[in-house]
């Protein structure tokens, strides 16, 4: 699908989504566990789906269910109680990463056999870390085409101990074990060597561990690090402990808003002269990506955030110009798509830094993005680690043009706000926006944005 993007200046109000990074938790430790848990405000996009899918073909029971007073939606899970079933067929993930690595862990404490695959984007992209910690906790763990990517076949179980994961790749491996070794009869230990990437995603695992009744330790431990020169040194060491033969019990859990789909429209809003947009449903969370707030603080947008009742509110009343910032995206590898639209319409130099896990998503975001501005007339260039955008350069070019949303929801929402802003963008593969936003098109319409689709 194409959609066609004129200049728009929008004002309105608009409950943020679900989040999603909650939602596959939520389902996915309700699941674990054995008694009946209702879910309220959870998001349903195909990512959600597939981890809702996967969870039944482990035996969980899972129905929407209508409350017939205020017509609001709520998924009610009835899980396998810390027993998963082997199931019948290949697990078919979509294009939900989070869903690939959470349900790889759990096959590896099922009986019997697991397939799981993917649609063409999952399956380029790297298990590789993972993998090899699963089996060497005594999985047997097979990348069918020999790459670490899925297709995936998951025989054996893994067995309680001390083992290390690689953290500069991808946060999800490291949730995916923290929540399936609590299942396992004794404790084990997770070290992470490499800086943990994305580390908020984790903090988010252990919140909702926590609120189930499960226990994950996480401390710092001081550890002679041997180099390759022979030299040695003393590095903090992140190292998770988990308690064996736990059990998971949800109970009624509410999802809360979700910062990096806001973040599209708070960006908008602040770019935009004459844009007056409030967002709802925005609560102080683990989610990293609440940092949008204090990065177009920093960028000097007019925006303030009441974190008592959720709202964020951003206007541009004068037409001011944002001017451009440093921005490490090492715990915020998603806001990076919308960092590089606000640094391509903001004065002065934008860099954003400790991205190269970007590289790794639905697909490279660092690439896509790059060649994406680029046609619509923006300096920018792609460094190993990050981005780099001049906008300053960009500031007199900056005009309307058929671009590739690469069947990526964030590029497709990114390049969107572009389109508001500059208008005569024309985005395809749109309707990748159902991964994580369903209704964004029609939020972007509620608050005036002018599109064709
Ligand atoms: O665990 C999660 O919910 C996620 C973790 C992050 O991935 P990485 O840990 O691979 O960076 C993030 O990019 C993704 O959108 C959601
Ligand atoms: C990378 C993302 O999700 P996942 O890794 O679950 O596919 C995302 O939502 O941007």
């Amino acid at each position: 699908m194409n959609v066609s993007v004129k200049k728009s200046m929008p004002v309105g109000t608009i409950t943020a989504p679900a989040s999603k990074s909650y939602t596959h938790r939520a389902v996915f430790i309700a699941s674990l566990g054995k008694n009946e848990c209702e879910l309220s405000h959870a998001l349903l996009s195909a990512d959600t789906l597939s981890t809702m899918n996967a969870c039944k073909m482990f035996g969980a029971n899972i129905e929407e269910k209508t409350d017939p007073e205020t017509n609001e939606k709520r998924i009610v899970v009835k899980g396998f109680g810390g027993k998963p079933k082997t199931p019948e067929k290949p697990i078919d993930v979509g294009n939900s990463g989070t869903t690939l690595r959470l349900m790889t862990a759990l096959a590896a404490v099922a009986d019997g056999e697991v397939v799981l695959t993917g649609d063409e984007s999952i399956q380029k992209r790297s298990n590789a870390p993972l993998l090899k910690t699963l089996n060497e906790a005594g999985a047997d763990v097979i990348s069918v085409n020999g790459n670490g990517c899925a297709p995936l076949l998951v025989k054996g179980k893994i067995k309680p101990g001390n083992y290390v994961i690689d953290g500069g790749m991808s946060s999800q491996f490291i949730s995916a074990l923290l929540l399936s070794c609590p299942l396992l009869e004794t404790d084990s230990k997770i070290s992470i060597y490499n800086d943990l990437k994305s580390k908020p995603y984790v903090d988010i695992t252990i919140e909702i561990a926590e609120k189930a009744g499960v226990d994950i330790n996480e401390y710092l431990k001081w550890e002679k690090i041997f180099e390759k020169d022979g030299t040695e040194s003393e590095k903090h060491v992140l190292i998770y402990s988990i308690p064996g033969n736990q059990t998971y019990d949800l109970g009624d859990y509410t999802i809360p808003g979700d910062f990096s789909s806001a973040s599209y429209l708070l960006t908008a809003a602040a770019l935009i002269p004459g844009a007056d947009i409030t967002m709802t449903g925005l609560f102080p969370s683990a989610q990293g990506d609440s940092a949008i707030v204090e990065i177009l603080e920093k960028a000097g947008a007019d925006i303030s955030w009441d974190k008592e009742n959720g709202v964020i509110h951003v206007s541009n009343k004068t037409g001011k110009r944002l001017k451009g910032i440093n921005w490490d995206a090492g715990k915020t590898p998603d806001l990076v798509p919308t960092l590089a639209v606000l640094g391509a319409f903001s004065d002065g130099e934008t860099r954003i830094t400790n991205a190269e896990h970007v590289r790794f998503k639905e697909t490279d975001r660092l690439k896509a993005m790059t060649e994406e501005l680029t046609k619509v007339g923006a300096v920018i260039e792609e460094t190993d680690y990050g981005l780099f955008i001049s906008g300053e350069k960009s500031k007199n070019k900056m005009k309307g043009a058929p671009v590739c949303g690469h069947h990526d929801h964030r590029i497709v929402m990114s390049l969107f706000i572009a389109g508001m802003v500059i208008g005569g963008v024309t985005v395809d593969t749109a309707e990748s926006v159902q991964i994580s936003y369903p209704g964004f098109f029609e939020d972007m319409k509620k608050v005036g944005a002018v599109f064709e689709n």
